[in-house]
């Protein structure tokens, strides 16, 4: 029997949105993956509920929301690629329920964003983005009061993750003093220190730069009561989510010179596109540095997020495996083309393994691997077969009361 994937790859539709790089098209079409639609911007709900009815895979960066609204549109959807570190823009339970791992690139764009804030720490410290907006008018600003080095200056981080420690790294080679705040212990990098609340934090850095995933935890955890604990003078600077700072309780720390500048890159409401206008209680404030949430875009971040990500959702697409995905029991078995492989992503409930391996058996078909991993929602198991067998085991795999998602891949 000629081997056969249950769905060829030129029927594999992928939407990749928001101008995602061009390395990802490349990727994908060098693997096989011909049909692909490639947009420069997100879509509305409505377009979005529209075109993701046929797809198989997507590729989102930060604009795009994935709601469990939209994802139940989306019924042969079988993989979710976020092109960022951030991955709150998916429900991503609704996905796990419904089968569909969602990956991302937790350090591509990593030294992107670090570098950015080192800079926001520098001219913030500086006083230049209020010398450069007076310039444009035709001011002549020439003086050094307010302006400062950041060497010897205190630096707090709050969340020492992948991004924290960079930023951390960098600081310290300009001569700051790095101190840290997170709900985890962390290794502390260089002479960094880690500080024990972020009270703590907030009393002795001179600069605040935040690092931290959106989450209720972190919801609007720079709010008044913590800029009040801030030194007068100090700077904050926010390159994580919009909703982690309360930015009108920043807008009030700024009007009374509590706080002598900030930087955003991040908005509780962003524009979906390029086209759409951008409102901010900050944009009275010329020290203060807004950027259109770019701090993860440079060619090298976009490239290497391009190609990652991408590879991510080929090995799952051709092979199965959900090594890297955010919200999926990881599973991977090496690629084994001379058996035939077959998915099974299930709700976990006792016993259903035992009724997966009697299809095969039910069929004198021997397992020559199989790999189950589950967690508290969902089961995923990838099965190899020694024999080549036909389209109606995934049949009755389907059948198998409890099963989320079935596929066959060779
Ligand atoms: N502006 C931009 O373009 C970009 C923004 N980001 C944002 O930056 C965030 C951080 O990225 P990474 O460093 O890669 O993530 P990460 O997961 O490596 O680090 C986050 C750290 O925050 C800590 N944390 C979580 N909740 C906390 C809390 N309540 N208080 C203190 N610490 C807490 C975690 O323990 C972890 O160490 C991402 O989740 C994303 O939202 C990421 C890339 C680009
Ligand atoms: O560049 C993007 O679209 C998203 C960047 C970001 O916020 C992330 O990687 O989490």
């Amino acid at each position: 029997m000629a081997k056969k994937f249950s769905l060829d790859k030129k029927y594999i539709k992928i939407l990749l949105l928001e101008g995602i790089h061009s390395s990802s098209v490349e990727s994908l079409k060098a693997s096989g993956y011909s049909n692909v639609e490639y947009l420069k911007t997100a879509l509305d709900e409505e377009e979005l509920i529209q075109k993701i009815k046929d797809v198989h895979m997507i590729g989102i960066r930060s604009r795009t929301q994935l709601s469990e609204k939209i994802l139940k549109k989306a019924k042969k959807l079988f993989a979710i690629g976020c092109f960022s570190i951030g991955t709150n823009q998916v429900d991503l339970h609704s996905a796990k329920q419904m089968g569909i791992p969602v990956f991302n690139a937790p350090f591509s764009n990593t030294r992107s964003v670090a570098e950015l804030v080192i800079a926001e720490a520098i001219l913030l410290m500086r006083g230049i983005p209020s010398k450069n907006a007076a310039a444009h008018r035709g001011e002549w600003q020439k003086t050094a009061k307010n302006a400062y080095e950041v060497r010897d200056k205190n630096l707090g981080i709050v969340g020492y993750g992948h991004i924290g420690s960079q930023v951390s790294i960098l600081a310290e080679s300009l001569g700051m003093n790095v101190y840290y705040y997170d709900i985890e212990k962390k290794l502390s990098l260089g002479k960094a220190v880690a500080c024990s609340s972020l009270n703590e934090l907030l009393r002795i850095s001179d600069v605040v730069t935040l690092h931290v995933p959106q989450t209720e935890n972190t919801r609007k955890m720079i709010s008044t009561v913590q800029i009040a604990k801030m030194k007068k003078g100090a700077l904050l600077i926010n390159a994580s989510r919009g909703t982690v700072i309360d930015y009108p309780a920043l807008a009030e720390a700024l009007k009374s010179g509590h706080l002598s500048g900030a930087a955003a890159d991040v908005f509780p409401k962003e524009p979906a596109s390029n086209n759409e206008k951008f409102v901010s209680e900050l944009q009275e404030f010329d020290n203060v540095i807004l950027t259109p949430h770019i701090g993860g875009s440079t060619s090298e971040a976009q490239e290497n997020i391009g190609m990652e990500v991408t590879e991510k959702l080929i090995r799952y697409s051709d092979n199965g495996s959900t090594i890297g995905a955010v919200n999926f029991p990881q599973v991977s078995l090496l690629p084994n083309r001379e058996k035939q492989r077959f998915l099974h992503i299930h709700k976990n409930v006792p016993g259903i393994l035992k009724e997966i391996n009697d299809v095969f058996t039910s069929k004198e078909i021997n397992i020559a691997s199989q790999y189950l991993q589950t967690d508290t929602d969902i089961g995923y198991v990838i099965i190899d077969t020694e024999s080549e067998i036909s389209n109606t085991i995934l049949k009755e795999l389907k059948k198998i009361p409890n099963t989320i998602k079935a596929r066959m891949l060779y």
